[in-house]
Order: C-alpha cells, then structure tokens, then sequence
C-alpha cells in the first residue's frame, strides 16, 4: 500500500504557529544550559546546570508550570546528584480513552570547545539556523513540544486523550531517569502494562538528500529499535621485554588481529527479518527510476538488494548488527612492550538477532583463546515491533503530512536507542523520530560538533506536535488518507 496521501491538505495559515522571534528566543536560551551528562567515573559539575534550565522552563511556559489548572500537573523525580526528571500530565477531553505518551530527554553528551566555531554552549544563530549542542538532541523535541502544548493550552484547548510527558535527565548515559519514571508509573499513577495507547520518542531524523535519488525529506519512523552490547576484549599477554628485541607477537599485534577479523567479518546479513522489508516497499514511489525496479520486485531482487548492505553504511546499518570499535589502549611508554591491550567494541544489534548470537559469532570470527571478550553491563535485546497497521502511525503520518513540506515518512527500524526502551511494557505501539527535517550534511552533528536545528524545520516540527495533540483520538482517518 502506498503510505502518503499527496492531496493530504496541509493545515491552514490560521492554524499554524509562526516562528515568533519569542519561540526562537526561547530555544536559543533553552540551548546555553549545560545540561551535559558525563560518562560513569567523570567529574560531573552539571547538576546545578539542570536545576537552572528547569527554572529557566517554569518560567517561559506559565500555562503548563505554574497553572490554577487542575487539569494540568507537574511531577518532578528526584535524584541523588540533584537533577530532576520531570513528569507533565495533562487530563484529556475524553476520560475513556487510554493516555499517551511523549518523550523527550532534557540532556545532551559533551562537547569539545576547540572542535566547533563557536562555542558549543553560546549558540551561533543565523537566519536559518541555531548552532548549539543539544539544537537537534533532543532539545528541539523538548521545546517544541512545550511550544505545541503552551500555545494549545492558551487557545482554551485540551488534547482528546490525557497526555504524559515525560522528560528524563540521563538518557545519554543510561536512562535512569526513565527507569524511575516507569515504576512510579505503575505505583503512583497506576498505569499497568499496556496502559497507554502509544509512545513517541526521540529517534531518526527526516533527511533530505538521504538517498542517492530521493531528494525530498525521508524519515523512516522507528517501529522497533535496535538492541546494543558492549563488549571489552582484553589480551594480556607475557611475553614482553625490552622494546629493542621484540617478540613475533604482543598483547597489541593479537588484539589488533582480532579486531581486523571481526572487521572482515561483519555479523551475518539479516535482511528480511525485520520491518526492513516493508521499509524498502515504503519507499518505492520516490525512488529514481533506475532503482525503482529492483526494490518493486523484491520477490525476485532480495538477494541482490540483500548485498547493498556491503557497499553503503546506512543499509548495512539498516540490515544487520553493527560492530563499532570504540576504545582501544594498550602501552605507556614509547620503549617498553605492554603486558596488557584493551578495546571496546560496540555491537547495535538487528531485531533478527539476540544478543547470544551475536557474542557466538563474535567468539568464532576471533577465534583465538588469548582475546578474553567480556560482556558490559546493561546489554540489551533490540525492541518489539510496532503493528504496522497501528492507528497512531497513521495519525501521525497524516499530522507530519499535513505540517512539513513533502515528508515521506514510512515504517523503519531506529539505529539507535532512546529511553522508551525502558517503558516498553506500557505500549505496543511505540514511535521514535524527530519531526525536524535536517540536511544530509547536518547528520555528524549529531552528538557531533556544530550540531543544528534549521529554524524552518524547528517550525514545522511544533505545528506538527500541534496538530497530532488535536487529532490523536481513536477516530480513524477518513478512507484514502493515510495508510501504512
Ligand atoms: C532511508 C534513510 C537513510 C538515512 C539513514 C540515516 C541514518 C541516521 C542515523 C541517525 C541516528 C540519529 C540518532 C539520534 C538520537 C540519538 C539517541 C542516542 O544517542 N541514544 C544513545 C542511547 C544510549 C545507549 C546506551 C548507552 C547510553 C546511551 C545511543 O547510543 O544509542
């Protein structure tokens, strides 16, 4: 079926929010926050940063913060450190239905002044865009939500069904901001499994220019994610002495061996496991006609589209698990041979795959006992799949088609991972995109260096969180709208 109505009728110039130089303000202010998460064993002097944005927050948006409304609630989660995880849950216009929710994680990975332009905390604002740490994520998300909501609410306005937002501390290192949020979920708000009807979460980013022929903004919407594994490969090896007489082999020659086989040897193939399939099929209409072909005839081309995973990084990305070395050290001084060579190795697991499978492939193509492979901590499956059919999907297909300019928006899986990880339980149909469409060449940005939000973007994003709070009831879309 073909996904995108193109007489889908865009939203009138009444119904749609402006890009006021008070919104913008308000995100270029939003961005001068450090509210950096620091990786396990750093010194962490951010948390008085988090307090000061929230402050900062409570203050822009009054209808949703400080409100007589007893509609409106503010839940704030403590932690040690002192930063805050924040719960907002507004009561809907139809108490029967159940609530939805939305994601949005207020903290961004570090940045290194000297390699950006600008610094990365004092954003660089031009007439198409702001650059800033955090400008795409996930502050966009977070801003424009409370855009869509503060302007909602201001109109008198109420979503159909109650709505949680949820907006953790932590999701760059860990998401335990998320983990509290879902049991008291359960325990306070008793919302139990499968009590909401749909979760939007950060995930890929709509791009033009993604695909050789597809200039319009693709945006494969996750209905699934990937899983991860980390793993610490570690050779000690004794045989050492002094750097003039060296052995045949050290800790560093086997370990780098053993990387350069798990290199040539990628984890095994995967497409047609998972929603890649009708991911492909989605995108049919808007391939270039030396492509179109292939991809429509997958009963006969699999195998050959299959292969395109060996020669571009995103479709491999897309069609099996990714190994990523990370962290390699071994050595101290420039004359002494190591006993010990560490590296790291970082695997986004296919939803064809579990994680003993990739550590079994992984144990065969090293295939040498001196690399001891230890598995990290908080290793995780890849998520359940999202029906395809899902009403929600649909809706917000409609609501990305009718606030942002030629979108093609089809199913796909998420490459990485964000928090609704953590609250999958509560809903089968679960979605992770970002409804800010980028330039090919602002993806590195991305917990990158001159990371960008295009203010073109950043205003159809809010109307488009707009439009889905109106219309996400449980009424379907009238026939020849949007189908999945
Ligand atoms: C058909 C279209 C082709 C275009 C494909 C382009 C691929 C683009 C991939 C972009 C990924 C953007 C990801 C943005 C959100 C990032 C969320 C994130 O970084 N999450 C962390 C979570 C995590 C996991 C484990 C420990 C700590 C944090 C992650 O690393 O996944």
């Amino acid at each position: 079926k073909n996904h995108v109505c193109d007489h889908e009728a865009p939203i009138s110039d009444e119904e749609r929010v402006k890009l006021s130089p008070d919104i913008r303000d308000r995100m270029v202010k939003a961005l001068e926050f450090k509210t950096i998460s620091v990786e396990d064993g750093m010194e962490d002097i951010y948390s008085n940063e988090f307090v000061k944005f929230w402050h900062y927050i409570y203050e822009q948006y009054p209808r949703i913060f400080s409100s007589e409304d007893p509609d409106v609630q503010v839940d704030r989660i403590e932690f040690e450190n002192g930063k805050e995880t924040i719960v907002v849950i507004i009561e809907g216009t139809d108490r029967t239905l159940k609530p939805g929710l939305f994601i949005s994680h207020a903290d961004v990975v570090p940045a290194i002044r000297k390699e950006w332009t600008h610094d990365p905390f004092k954003p660089f604002v031009t007439e198409d865009f702001v650059q800033a740490r955090g400008a795409y994520d996930c502050k966009s998300i977070l801003m424009a939500q409370l855009e869509a909501l503060h302007a909602l609410l201001l109109n008198g306005e109420k979503p159909p069904r109650k709505t949680y937002f949820l907006f953790p501390h932590d999701e760059e290192v860990g998401g335990f901001g998320a983990q509290e949020a879902a049991k008291i979920f359960r325990e306070r708000y008793n919302i139990q499994s499968d009590g909401f009807a749909f979760i939007i979460d950060e995930g890929m980013p709509p791009i033009r220019n993604g695909l050789p022929g597809v200039t319009k903004p693709l945006l494969t919407i996750g209905y699934t994610a990937k899983g991860y594994l980390t793993v610490e490969l570690t050779v000690n090896y004794a045989k050492v002495g002094h750097a003039s007489i060296p052995e045949k082999e050290s800790s560093i020659t086997i370990l780098s061996d053993a990387l350069s086989r798990i290199n040539a040897n990628p984890q095994p193939n995967q497409f047609g496991k998972s929603i890649e399939v009708e991911m492909m099929e989605g995108l049919v209409p808007y391939l270039p006609w030396t492509i179109k072909p292939v991809i429509a005839n997958l009963w006969l081309f699999r195998p050959l589209v299959a292969l395109a995973a060996n020669f571009d990084k995103q479709m491999n990305a897309f069609f099996r698990t990714t190994s990523a070395i990370t962290i390699f050290n071994a050595g101290y001084k420039s004359n002494v041979i190591p006993i010990q060579a560490r590296a790291v190795v970082n695997h986004r697991i296919h939803p064809g795959q579990t994680i003993s499978q990739v550590l079994e492939h992984l144990e065969r193509v090293i295939d040498d006992d001196r690399v001891l492979i230890t598995q990290e901590e908080g290793a995780l499956e890849a998520d359940k799949v999202t029906p395809r059919d899902s009403l929600y999907g649909r809706k917000i297909v409609h609501s990305l088609n009718r606030t942002i300019k030629d979108i093609i928006a089809i199913p796909g899986i998420f490459l990485a991972a964000c928090d609704a990880r953590w609250l999958q339980d509560f809903s089968d149909h679960i979605f992770r995109f970002y409804p800010f469409v980028m330039e090919k060449e602002d993806l590195p940005g991305i917990h990158g260096r001159e990371e960008k939000l295009r203010w073109q973007s950043y205003e159809d994003g809010i109307n488009f969180y707009l439009d889905f709070f109106r219309h996400m009831d449980e009424n379907d879309l009238p026939p020849g709208h949007t189908e999945l």
